[in-house]
């Protein structure tokens, strides 16, 4: 997946988020997002993933040099970011099970291996409900990496993380992320140490 991005400007109201954003992701590599508390990382991310309309410039999605629906581009999309919730009322086997009947793992990994990768197998048949923020955390990196798809979108990514956490993250990320187009919002270095190219969007303000 390659996204295109040209002039291409975000307001909300009367208020531009961002303006003449220029860019292009490519697969194969790592971009951080950085930027001011409110400055407009998760609002740049989600006009990345096709969920937010843009209101001036363009935005393409395309894949081996064939553009991709804007209305399809969701099927590529893997997300893990604090506003998106898991159903709590779930064990992570049922919650990944249910996940996987929309879009399925990457060849290899199933449910139960997933669940062991993320050292949530103790806990397996527990509620979510029942989970730490940091568990749940780890159950949100397990949808979004394990999910077999070409772009990896991951807001402040360990959030509640614990040095365990943090360090499975980053093998993670190294195991998983390769030949794939991973963007990650944050500010914070242990995040997004890996990414080979930083964006401030404070300069398409
Ligand atoms: N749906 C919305 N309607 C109106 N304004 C919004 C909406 N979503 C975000 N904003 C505003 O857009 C700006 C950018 O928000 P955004 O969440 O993208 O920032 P951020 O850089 O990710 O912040 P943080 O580092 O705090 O997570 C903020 O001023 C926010 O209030």
């Amino acid at each position: 997946m390659t996204i295109s991005l040209s002039d291409t400007g975000k307001r909300f109201n009367r208020e531009w988020i961002f303006r003449h954003f220029s860019y292009q992701f490519i697969q194969g590599h790592s971009y951080a997002i950085t930027g001011a508390n409110g400055s407009g990382k998760s609002t740049l991310l989600q006009v990345l993933s096709g969920s937010m309309h843009f209101n001036e410039g363009k935005c393409d999605w395309s894949s081996g040099g064939k553009s991709i629906d804007p209305e399809k581009v969701f099927q590529q999309v893997s997300i893990c970011a604090p506003y998106l919730e898991v159903v709590e009322e779930m064990t992570v086997t049922e919650f990944l099970d249910f996940h996987q009947s929309f879009k399925s793992f990457l060849p290899g990994v199933t449910t139960a291996s997933a669940i062991e990768l993320v050292g949530l197998k103790a806990a397996a048949d527990k509620q979510i409900r029942y989970y730490s923020s940091g568990m749940k955390q780890r159950v949100k990196l397990a949808q979004c990496i394990f999910s077999d798809t070409s772009l990896v979108l991951l807001d402040e990514p360990c959030t509640n993380l614990d040095l365990t956490g943090i360090d499975l993250y980053n093998s993670l990320i190294e195991q998983y992320g390769r030949n794939r187009l991973v963007i990650v919002c944050s500010n914070d270095k242990t995040e997004y140490g890996f990414c080979e190219e930083i964006i401030n969007i404070m300069d398409y303000k």
